[in-house]
């Protein structure tokens, strides 16, 4: 019942439809079935009326004849007879019967408030003559036929109104649960449908037949369900889509690059973080305006117009412009800024609007300028750097061509630079050619060139020269300008240059040559005894041309053993006896000869390669002195000279290490002479390798003490054994009262440090014993030995008895 009931109301309140149809059924079939009824009643009513009026017409031709026989007879019984015989037939309830000429036969009575049917007819005699004989009137009383009409009415309202209801309650029924509930069905499902619901498709109540699955139910459920899963795609995709733009809006806001973004009329719509960072405009103040009307300045704002006109024509042209733009900032500041700029297209390809993206490249184009002053100019003196010089020298070439003048070039190497360098340290090697370029700039006019070749090499090119004297003009004023001290490390030092001259076109033509010629001109100025100039003349490319075959040369005597080692021995000056000996390099070439190693050092030094010659010294140095051993059955030691570029080499100590491992030799017998510019260079880690070889138990000497130009102090600071005083002093002890001070100065400070001290040079036996007198612990040169070939050295060794 309550199921029953449930039902009712659903179908009240929630099935209007059903409702509805119910109501329109039954009103439109009871309205159907009335029309049809009361056509179908109408018609059995005319029937009935129709059977009465035939029967009536029955009675005439019946009985006229038959009343008419009984009326000429007078026969008023037999009339009688037949008159009632009549008015039993059925409906018939009056009979008015006319007898002529003027009586009248009534039977029966015609009822009240009823419809009745009359009918007259004439009663005839048919003899030889007719004579009417009276009239007879019948009435039919309709009452029956009214009454079975209401009945019928009735019975078909009835009938019809039951039969209607139920087809409709049926039809009802049959639409409620075929159509009704599943529409209710998808209107609960689109009524509760939402984004959370997008995967619950829309399943109807009914079984799963091919029937119910093509049905219009079916399809508009498909339909409703296609609808659900496109749904769901777009939302989906709308989703992606969604993230895609937060994605990319959130990269374009971040982007380390700054991003404008204009509408089609080129008005700022967008302008992210990095923008306003670099600019210091932000979007508030921009919107609307036109990227390039951004400042205030009126002459950057005109600039901007005429730059932003040929970006947009670009644009419009090509579809793209980019390139590198000087741009403001709002305070005013000029920065660098790489700015691309391309259209933004819709799907129809209609521009919509533009892209600007802009990189701050201030810091690169700094660093562009940076390196190309780097890559034109050297850094130290500001001067013109190799490469401008020779550019330089190449348009004056040019222009010297055209206006058949003449271009002299200058090469200027400083005297003495290298020693100065490494006794004075970097600093002031690098402030002397400061000065240097200063004092050589100050003695030439604005067209001439200065650069810095590198080094301690400089080059001048002189245009526009009519005459080959105003370069010597100009080399004898630099020369001039470089007499006064130059002070260095608050020291007066005098420093002088060498000059090579070569002029265009009388030398060449050609640049190149022209440089080679004027560095061939140079050399020949230092072998005339340096702060000298020469001229080039053809026979100098001989003396460059040697230093080219010296070096490749060199480069192949280690492997051709041309290297050699001479011996000298160093004694006690107390007894003359033999203490140890230096060993000294020389190269024997055979197309060069005996070359000395004052020619080839400074060479080896420059190209590297005293490095492998350094260590085949060494080796070969160490050996020598276990030889010795081995023959003589002393101990003699082995001083070996260590250039400073040799210093320079991580592996050194290891190198000096692996000498003494193989040939055996305690450390303690092999002393390392090294120069005081070594020592003044604080570029080099010197004092830790120092130490380090002095911890190995390897004695040190500083070589040619006196010659430079650095304090005492580092004698103390250094972990030397022995002092070496240079031979320019020992030479002239017997003859210069100065020399002869500074020997003895020197012999008693080394002394006053613990050192012990040689003196190199030593030819005359005079010096032996002025050396003997001021306690100099031993004494070098040639007269005691000249450095001699190993197999001399031996020979000397077993002759000499003072060993
Ligand atoms: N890095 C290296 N340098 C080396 C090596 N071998 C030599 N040298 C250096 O070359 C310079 C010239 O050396 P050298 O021509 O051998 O001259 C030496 C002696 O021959 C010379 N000497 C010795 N006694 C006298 C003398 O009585 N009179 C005189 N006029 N000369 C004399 O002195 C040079 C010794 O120099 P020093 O090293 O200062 O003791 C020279 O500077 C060498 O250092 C090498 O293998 N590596």
């Amino acid at each position: 019942m309550p199921k029953l009931l449930s039902r009712l109301q659903r179908f009240k309140s929630g099935s209007p439809l059903s409702f509805r149809l119910l109501a329109y059924i039954l009103l439109f079939s009871s309205a159907f079935t009335l029309v049809s009824s009361a056509i179908q009643i109408y018609s059995d009513f005319r029937k009935d009326v129709s059977q009465i009026d035939r029967r009536m017409q029955v009675v005439e031709t019946g009985y006229a004849s038959s009343l008419a026989r009984s009326l000429w007879a007078l026969d008023q019984k037999l009339l009688q007879t037949q008159l009632e015989g009549i008015l039993s037939l059925p409906d018939i309830v009056h009979l008015r019967l006319k007898i002529e000429p003027d009586s009248e036969l009534v039977l029966g009575s015609i009822p009240t408030n009823t419809t009745t049917n009359s009918h007259s007819f004439d009663l005839v005699h048919q003899g030889d003559d007719m004579f009417t004989l009276g009239h007879l009137t019948v009435t039919a009383d309709l009452q029956r036929v009214y009454a079975d009409l209401e009945e019928k009415v009735l019975v078909i309202l009835a009938t019809q109104f039951l039969k209607t209801f139920f087809i409709s309650i049926l039809i009802v029924w049959i639409f409620q649960y075929f159509v009704a509930r599943h529409l209710t069905a998808m209107a609960d499902y689109a009524r509760g449908f939402s984004l959370n619901s997008l995967r619950e498709p829309l399943k109807l109540d009914r079984p799963d037949t091919p029937l119910n699955n093509s049905d219009e139910l079916a399809q508009v459920t498909d339909a409703i369900n296609h609808m659900r899963e496109r749904l769901s795609e777009d939302l989906e995709r709308q989703k992606r889509d969604a993230q895609e733009i937060r994605k990319f809006s959130k990269a374009i806001e971040q982007s380390p690059s700054s991003v404008l973004i204009c509408d089609r009329k080129w008005q700022i719509e967008y302008a992210n973080q990095k923008f306003t960072q670099l600019t210091g405009y932000d979007l508030d103040a921009i919107a609307g305006k036109h990227p390039g009307t951004l400042s205030e300045d009126i002459n950057a704002h005109r600039e901007s117009r005429q730059l932003w006109q040929s970006i947009r024509l670009q644009v419009q042209r090509v579809g793209v412009w980019q390139g590198e733009v000087n741009s403001a900032r709002k305070n005013g500041e000029r920065f660098w800024e790489q700015l691309i700029v391309t259209p933004i297209k819709a799907s129809d390809g209609e521009v919509t609007g533009y892209l600007i993206l802009g990189e701050d490249i201030s810091i690169r184009k700094r660093y562009e300028q940076q390196l190309l002053r780097q890559a034109n100019y050297d850094i130290l003196t500001g001067l013109p750097n190799r490469m401008l010089a020779l550019d330089r020298l190449k348009l004056a070439l040019a222009q010297a061509r055209r206006e058949n003048t003449l271009v002299g070039v200058m090469f200027l190497d400083l005297d003495n630079f290298k020693h100065i360098n490494d006794t004075l340290g970097h600093d002031a090697g690098d402030n002397l050619l400061i000065e240097a370029a200063r004092r050589i700039s100050s003695c030439l006019r604005g067209t001439s060139t200065v650069a810095r070749l590198g080094g301690d090499e400089f080059l001048v090119v002189l245009p526009g020269l009519s005459d080959p004297q105003a370069t010597t003009q100009v080399a004898q004023r630099i020369l001039t300008t470089f007499e006064p001290p130059y002070i260095l490390n608050g020291q007066e030092v005098f420093v002088t240059t060498s000059i090579g001259i070569s002029i265009f076109p009388h030398d060449s033509d050609n640049s190149g040559m022209l440089l080679q010629h004027a560095d061939a001109a140079m050399y020949q100025a230092k072998n005339k005894g340096k702060s000298a100039f020469a001229v080039f003349a053809p026979e100098m490319t001989e003396v460059s041309h040697e230093r080219l075959q010296m070096e490749s040369l060199m480069r192949r005597a280690l492997e051709q053993q041309e290297f050699e080692l001479y011996f000298q021995p160093i004694v006690r000056t107390e007894t003359g006896q033999m203490a140890f000996a230096e060993a000294l390099l020389r190269w024997n070439n055979p197309s060069l000869g005996m070359v000395m190693p004052d020619r080839f050092i400074p060479l080896a030094e420059e190209t590297g390669l005293i490095m492998p010659i350094g260590e085949w010294v060494l080796k070969e140095s160490c050996k020598a002195a276990m030889r010795w051993r081995t023959e003589t059955g002393h101990r003699i030691g082995i001083s070996v000279n260590v250039s400073p570029r040799q210093f320079r080499d991580p592996d050194f100590v290891q190198t000096v290490m692996q000498a003494l491992e193989q040939s055996g030799l305690e450390p303690d017998q092999l002393e390392l002479e090294i120069t005081e510019r070594l020592i003044l260079d604080n570029t080099i880690e010197t004092a830790d390798i120092l130490r380090e070889l002095d911890q190995s138990g390897i004695r040190l000497s500083v070589d040619d003490f006196g010659t430079g130009y650095s304090a005492l102090s580092y004698l103390k600071s250094y972990p030397f054994d022995t002092l070496k005083i240079d031979k320019s002093f020992v030479q002239d002890v017997m003859t210069e009262h100065d020399d002869a001070s500074l020997v003895r100065a020197i012999i008693n400070m080394a002394h006053s440090l613990g050192l012990r001290v040689i003196a190199e040079g030593v030819e005359e036996e005079a010096q032996t014993h002025f050396l003997k007198t001021e306690g100099c612990d031993y004494s070098q040169g040639y007269f005691y030995s000249r450095p001699l070939p190993a197999a001399d050295f031996d020979t000397w060794l077993s002759s000499n008895h003072r060993v």
